[in-house]
C-alpha cells in the first residue's frame, strides 16, 4: 500500500497527550475511532493546523504543511482542506445556494484552482460546485433556507460547502454524531457515494460501530491520545488482541462479490476470501461487489456440520485463537475461514464443551448477514 498521508504530532495537556505518527493511504476513509477522550478530535485540528503541537510533520500527498524540523508550519487558510463538524455551521440568514457560494468566495480558494490546468477558474469553480451539489442530492433544496431543513440535510450541504473548495483532504469530526438514528441511516448511502466517487481521501472522526463498519476502509484505533491499531478495517475488526469493537458490536467486515442469485427464494449468493455466503437479494446483479458485516454474535460453531438446520450459510474454519470477551460468560473466537477471519461470540462453556483450541478443525453457522453496501 502506497502511504501518502504522514501525520505526525506530539502535544501535551494536563493528564493528556497525544502521540502519533501515522502513514496513512491517500484515498477513501480512514477512521480515527476510539473512546471519548482519546484524542481524534485533536488529532483532526492538529492535521488543521489549529492546535500548537511539537515534532509534527503533515504531508498530503507530495504537499507539506507542516515540518517543524524545517520551519515549515503552513496556517489553516494555506492548507487546502475541507472541515465538517457536528453540527452544520450553516448560515441561517442565507439560503443553500448562498451557504455554498459562501464558502467558495474565500481567497484561498484562488490559490487551488491555480493548479486546475488550464480551464478558466470560473468553470473549475463551478463544476466542482455542480458536481458537490450533485453527489450529495441537494439540487432541490438550494432555495431553501437551513433553519427549512432535517439534520442530515444540514450535513449534506455541509459536507457538499467542503467538497466544492476541492480540498486535498476532507476532515469529518462526528458529523451523524447530532442526527437522530432513523436520519442516520439516510445519510449513510450518501457517505458511501463519497467515499466511492471522489478521490479526496477523508479522515473521518467517530465511535460509532455502524460507521465504521460501513464507510471505513481504514481504521486508526486511538486509545489515551496513542493509535493501538492502524490497517485495513477488515484487518483491524478481525484482531482480538485489541478489538476495535466488543461485545454485541464486535463483528468482522468481509468483502465479496455476487456470484450467483437464487431467484425464486429472493437469495443472492456472495463470494469472499473464505467461501461463499447467502443474503437477502436486495436486487443485487451478479458480478456486484459487496461489503458484508456478520457479528460475533451471528456465528456459532459446532464440530460437525448440522444435518437438519434452518441455518443456509456453513463455512469450514479453523480456530485461530481463543480470548476474553466483555463479559466473563463469553468468549470471542477468531476463525481462519480460507484467507478471511470470522470471529464468533460464544460461551466459555460451549468452548469447553466442544474442546475448543487453536487448530481444532470447526464449522461456523453464519446466522446473519448484513450488507453494508
Ligand atoms: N480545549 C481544550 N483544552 C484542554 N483540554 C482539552 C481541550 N479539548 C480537549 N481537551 C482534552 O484533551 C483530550 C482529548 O480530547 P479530544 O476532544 O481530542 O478527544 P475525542 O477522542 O475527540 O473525544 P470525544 O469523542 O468526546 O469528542 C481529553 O482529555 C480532553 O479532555
Amino acid at each position: 500500500m502506497e502511504h501518502a498521508i504522514r501525520l505526525r504530532f506530539g502535544l501535551t495537556r494536563p493528564g493528556f497527550a497525544l502521540d502519533l505518527d501515522l502513514h496513512l493511504p491517500a484515498q477513501g476513509i480512514t477512521a480515527l475511532f476510539g473512546a471519548s477522550g482519546s484524542g481524534k478530535t485533536t488529532a483532526l485540528r492538529c492535521v488543521a493546523g489549529l492546535e500548537p503541537c511539537h515534532n509534527a510533520l503533515v504531508h498530503i500527498g507530495s504537499q507539506v504543511w507542516q515540518d517543524d524540523a524545517q520551519g515549515i508550519n503552513l496556517p489553516t487558510w494555506q492548507r487546502p482542506l475541507g472541515y465538517v463538524f457536528q453540527e452544520a455551521s450553516l448560515f441561517d440568514h442565507l439560503n443553500v445556494q448562498g451557504n455554498l457560494l459562501y464558502g467558495l468566495r474565500r481567497p484561498l480558494w484562488a490559490r487551488w484552482t491555480r493548479h486546475a490546468g488550464n480551464a478558466p477558474q470560473a468553470d473549475v469553480q463551478r463544476q466542482a460546485l455542480e458536481d458537490a451539489i450533485a453527489l450529495l442530492g441537494i439540487g432541490h433544496l438550494l432555495h431553501k433556507r437551513p433553519t427549512q431543513l432535517s439534520g442530515g440535510e444540514r450535513q449534506r450541504v455541509a459536507i457538499a460547502r467542503a467538497l466544492a473548495k476541492q480540498p486535498r483532504v476532507l476532515l469529518l469530526d462526528e458529523p451523524l454524531a447530532s442526527i437522530d438514528p432513523a436520519r442516520r441511516q439516510e445519510i449513510l448511502p450518501w457517505l458511501e457515494r463519497l467515499r466511492d466517487q471522489t478521490r479526496i481521501p477523508m479522515l473521518y472522526v467517530t465511535h460509532a460501530a455502524d460507521e465504521l463498519a460501513r464507510l471505513a476502509d481504514t481504521v486508526v484505533l486511538l486509545k489515551d491520545g496513542k493509535a493501538t491499531a492502524c490497517g485495513p478495517v477488515a484487518q483491524v475488526l478481525a484482531n482480538t488482541h485489541n478489538p476495535a469493537l466488543t461485545g454485541d458490536d464486535a463483528s468482522v467486515v468481509l468483502s465479496g462479490e455476487v456470484s450467483a442469485l437464487d431467484a425464486p427464494w429472493h437469495l443472492a449468493c456472495v463470494q469472499f476470501a473464505g467461501g461463499a455466503l447467502w443474503v437477502a437479494d436486495a436486487g443485487y446483479r451478479v458480478g456486484q461487489a459487496l461489503r458484508l458485516r456478520v457479528r460475533a454474535g451471528d456465528v456459532s460453531l459446532t464440530t460437525e456440520p448440522a444435518q437438519h438446520s434452518s441455518i443456509q450459510n456453513l463455512l469450514p474454519c479453523t480456530v485461530q485463537q481463543l480470548a476474553a470477551d466483555t463479559h466473563p460468560a463469553q468468549a470471542m473466537v477468531a476463525l481462519q475461514c480460507g484467507s478471511a477471519t470470522l470471529l464468533a461470540r460464544i460461551t466459555q462453556r460451549a468452548v469447553a464443551q466442544l474442546g475448543l483450541q487453536p487448530g481444532t478443525p470447526v464449522w461456523a453457522q453464519v446466522k446473519s448477514v448484513a450488507v453494508l453496501a
